[in-house]
């Protein structure tokens, strides 16, 4: 569909001309003229930017990419330091639980969106790996015959521990991929990852490349995030599952109050004492408020052609993980 226009307008109400935006999409121009209007002059015909939001901020959508760069440039050095401060370490265990919505097989290829500094591959590589080692130990006890030489020789010979499977981090911000790579290598993940840099509305791989679409905390900051879904559709194989954790909303009133005043009162606060940085924490609790509901999330997902479309709440609706399968 054709993006609507916008069109400076000039009315007339009596007491002089006063300058009107509005917008003409494919259906024609909707503008409605204060009542007592004598008339309309067509000045220009201008086209503006459309806006969208930056946290509470009205912005145009061409400057909110680099206004969200900045935020994460800023912030990465001390993301993983601040995740666990703000949350007590409960980011982790949604995290985790991720992860067991996941249940990879060895073999998975999975494509971590907005991947930043590594959190969903890690915990990736590490379940595929835990697996793989379970499955050993299995066999090992079942073969209730075999030498402690044989018992050796099986650990030495070991085939790939990760089954073929691999991880594709894809982020737009340099930084966040330069500290996820470093902790990649602290953490001794060597393989089974590689790491891009690529936008979620234009992803950089061709079609029908991967099982699983993760992102993690990532496609509240993207412009269009219709546009991101709709990638993540093209690219996921038949067959293929996407799944989102993303703050959410919080349905418990009582439980709203005391979480808005830790976000407003608390977030910007720790963010400025932890990372010398208020604003982008204030951005992280006001771009929370305008992500859209569980539901209203449920139906972006299921217009950018998903199928079999679900979600679970967690912590009370804080967070939520949506699912989706492309049929
Ligand atoms: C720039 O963009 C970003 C930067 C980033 O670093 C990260 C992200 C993306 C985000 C993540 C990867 C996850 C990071 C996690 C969070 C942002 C945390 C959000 C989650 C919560 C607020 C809820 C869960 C956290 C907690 C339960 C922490 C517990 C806090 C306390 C126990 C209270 C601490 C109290 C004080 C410091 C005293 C002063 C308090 C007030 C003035 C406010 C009153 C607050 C309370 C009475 C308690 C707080 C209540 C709640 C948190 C709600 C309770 C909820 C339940 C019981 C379910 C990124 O994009
Ligand atoms: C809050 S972090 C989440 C990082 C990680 N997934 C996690 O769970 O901790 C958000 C990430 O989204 C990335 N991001 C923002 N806009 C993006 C876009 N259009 N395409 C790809 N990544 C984007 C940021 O650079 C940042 O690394």
């Amino acid at each position: 569909m054709a993006a609507p226009r916008s069109y400076v307008l000039w009315s007339y109400c009596g007491r002089g001309w006063s300058r009107l935006v509005r917008t003409c999409g494919p259906r024609g121009l909707h503008s409605s003229l204060p009542a007592g209007s004598l008339g309309v002059r067509f000045l220009s015909q201008e086209k503006h930017a459309t806006q969208t939001h930056f946290g509470f901020e009205t912005v145009s959508e061409e400057e909110k990419g680099g206004k969200v760069y900045q935020v994460f440039e800023s912030v990465a050095k001390k993301y993983d330091v601040m995740n666990d401060m703000m949350s007590l370490g409960i980011h982790r265990v949604w995290k985790d639980m991720l992860l067991w919505k996941m249940n990879p097989l060895p073999g998975t290829q999975l494509l971590d969106v907005a991947g930043g500094t590594g959190d969903i591959a890690f915990r990736f590589l590490n379940y595929i790996q835990a697996q793989h080692q379970r499955k050993q130990k299995r066999q090992l006890r079942a073969q209730q015959n075999l030498s402690w030489d044989e018992i050796a020789k099986k650990y030495q010979d070991e085939e790939d521990p990760l089954g073929g499977s691999h991880v594709m981090i894809c982020d737009i911000n340099r930084e966040m991929l330069k500290v996820g790579q470093k902790k990649a290598s602290d953490q001794g993940h060597k393989a089974g990852l590689t790491w891009v840099l690529g936008d979620a509305e234009e992803l950089p791989f061709d079609d029908h490349k991967f099982d699983i679409y993760t992102i993690a905390f990532g496609i509240r900051n993207v412009t269009h995030i219709d546009q991101a879904l709709q990638e993540a559709h093209r690219v996921l194989k038949p067959g293929g599952r996407f799944l989102c954790l993303e703050f959410s909303r919080v349905n418990n009133p009582l439980i709203s109050r005391l979480y808005d005043l830790y976000s407003f009162q608390v977030i910007p606060v720790l963010g400025e004492v932890i990372a010398g940085d208020w604003k982008s924490y204030q951005y992280l609790v006001e771009s929370i408020r305008k992500f859209p509901s569980q539901e209203e999330f449920k139906e972006m997902i299921e217009d950018a052609g998903f199928q079999k479309v679900t979600y679970e709440s967690l912590t009370s609706g804080i967070v939520a993980i949506h699912s989706g399968f492309k049929l």
